[in-house]
């Protein structure tokens, strides 16, 4: 592994041409910690400043402004506020959840008359607060979630709340975060998002960036060992549609399994998820395949996928149920063996081939993986040839895979990007959107939380409910989803469970109808549960504007 230095020296930090002074902003502080708590460095930034910025975000729909919001406070932050800042913002904490249920957070607490907490501060106490264990932890966690409280005033108390439940989860954040970043400190918003990427992280880029400046993204470069967001595909609606979009290109089978990064350092393998978990541990097949390729340093993009015994793929279920055990593994591959199947190829032997148009890419790819570990594909050279295409798709439907990917040969990788280069044709339209409230069930369904109320992404970064569903749930996806909506919910009527938009839901459907009843003004027809997408953020799901793209013809 060659891991990448991608933290700053705190000297180079400190090296960044200065903002303007601090009274002209009131943004930061001189102030020393609350209660005697942790060390508190000083001129970093107040958390009324972030509370209010984060508050102004959120109230305003206009992407434009939310960049403008975001640039001013990346010129005021400081560059070792940043880790906090950009998740506080998301409404995510740095530490993970820390469950400080409402039991504690219900308290009245008297606030402050006036702002001093400033947001390392408040994250030196939150990482104080989760690392309480042991007897009498409950009431010493209490103890510190009030002394905290008490330290700030009522609009930072709101904050801090919506912080500590996930209630301020504002979820395209990172992406407009990007463009503030960009503007704030002039360097392009491309280079931004590409050195975001690569690190996998946006705190430690905009750490880097607001350090040292524009010249630090060219630190950020594909390295063996570092995952990278991986690319995705948009849909087309046929294969013929996808060859005239893209003209000369690879149509590729589409295995229905899990997305799979694969890193090899010499005797080093690691497997990343497409949300880049590392799952190596799980998966011993990968990294055993990994190693029989004649190459000693690379990273492979491809899925993992479980066949049966004649040769067909097993259930999209199965595969994910054995990539998700983590006990006794070795059985779990004895029941279910997985294999890799990769479609391209990022790095090798030191080379970034990211930039590279897709036919080099697949030379490369070729000369490292043999045919069965290779995805299966045609190569169309456009429209004229779409009659090889459709035939590829109906062999790749009768083997038992749910579709096939169209690429364009020309196109480079855009990591972490749906770009408009790879388009995937399915024959069954399904839609990957946020579960919102879910009503109880009545009969066989008493106890369970069941017709889910189903949103795709607005342009300002909420919801829109297009319609309900309690069709193709199995008995034990019931129980699941009971169990995980109530951990999600906000409000329980007796009736209808709201809860935070966080679980990603794939969803089946005829078509799309007009309806006034519902707030993009259609409605889906017969949708229905396909599965549960644990792997999605819901940052990831599908938007309104994209699914009225598809569906021009009912469009309002
Ligand atoms: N040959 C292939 N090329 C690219 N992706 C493939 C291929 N075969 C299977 N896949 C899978 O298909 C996905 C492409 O669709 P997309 O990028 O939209 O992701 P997704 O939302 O997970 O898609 P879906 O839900 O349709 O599987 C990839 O993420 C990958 O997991």
């Amino acid at each position: 592994m060659r891991p990448l230095p991608l933290r700053p020296e705190q000297t180079a930090v400190r090296g960044r041409p200065r903002a303007p002074p601090l009274s002209a902003r009131g943004g930061r502080t001189e102030r020393a910690g609350v209660g005697g708590g942790p060390a508190v460095h000083s001129d970093c930034m107040l958390l009324s400043r972030l509370a209010q910025v984060s508050r102004e975000i959120a109230a305003t729909s206009a992407r434009s402004r939310k960049i403008a919001l975001l640039a001013e406070l990346f010129r005021e932050a400081d560059a070792a506020d940043v880790p906090v800042v950009i998740p506080y913002l998301a409404g995510r904490l740095p530490q993970g959840r820390l469950g400080i249920g409402w039991k504690v957070l219900g308290r009245r607490v008297a606030p402050a008359a006036g702002p001093r907490l400033t947001v390392r501060e408040v994250d030196a106490r939150l990482t104080e607060l989760g690392g309480v264990s042991g007897p009498g932890a409950q009431a010493e966690r209490a103890r510190l979630v009030g002394e905290l409280m008490g330290a700030a005033t009522e609009e930072e108390q709101r904050f801090l709340i919506g912080l500590l439940t996930g209630e301020v989860r504002q979820g395209a954040l990172d992406a407009v975060a990007v463009e503030g970043l960009a503007q704030a400190t002039g360097a392009p918003a491309d280079a931004v998002r590409r050195a975001v990427m690569l690190a996998g992280s946006l705190p430690a880029v905009a750490e880097a960036l607001l350090g040292e400046g524009p010249g630090a993204l060219d630190r950020f470069r594909l390295t063996v060992g570092r995952p990278v967001l991986p690319m995705l595909a948009h849909s087309a609606s046929s294969v013929a549609e996808a060859v005239t979009r893209l003209g000369a290109c690879s149509v590729e089978e589409k295995l229905d399994g899990i997305r799979v990064q694969v890193h090899r350092d010499g005797d080093t393998v690691r497997v990343h998820t497409r949300t880049l978990d590392d799952i190596t541990d799980r998966l011993p097949e990968v990294t055993a395949a990994a190693r029989e390729l004649p190459g000693e340093r690379f990273v492979l993009d491809g899925e993992v996928i479980s066949f049966a015994p004649d040769g067909r793929p097993r259930s999209f279920q199965e595969t994910a149920g054995r990539v998700g055990s983590r006990v006794d593994v070795a059985k779990a591959a004895r029941e279910v063996p997985v294999s890799p199947v990769f479609f391209d190829v990022l790095g090798v032997d030191g080379r970034d081939l990211l930039d590279l148009p897709f036919t080099e890419r697949h030379a490369e790819l070729a000369r490292l993986v043999p045919e069965p570990r290779r995805v299966r594909r045609t190569v169309v050279s456009g429209p004229q040839d779409v009659a090889r295409a459709e035939r590829f798709l109906a062999e790749t439907l009768r083997r038992g895979h749910e579709g096939v990917v169209v690429k364009a040969l020309g196109a480079p990788y855009s990591a972490g990007r749906r770009g408009a280069s790879w388009l995937k044709v399915k024959p069954v339209h399904t839609l990957d959107l946020v579960v919102l409230a879910a009503e109880w069930g009545h009969g066989r369904r008493t106890g369970r939380l069941s017709n889910l109320h189903l949103g795709a992404r607005t342009a300002d970064g909420g919801h829109a409910m297009l319609g309900k569903t309690f069709k193709g749930m199995t008995d034990a996806m019931l129980a699941w989803q009971t169990e995980r909506l109530r951990e999600l919910a906000v409000d329980d009527d007796g009736h209808v469970v709201t809860v935070r938009p966080e679980l990603v839901v794939e969803v089946a459907y005829d078509g799309l109808q007009r309806s006034p009843r519902y707030p993009a003004g259609v409605t889906l027809r017969f949708a229905r549960v396909v599965r549960y997408r644990e792997d999605k953020r819901p940052e990831e799901a599908d938007t309104v504007e994209s699914l009225l793209a598809a569906h021009p013809d009912v469009a309002p």
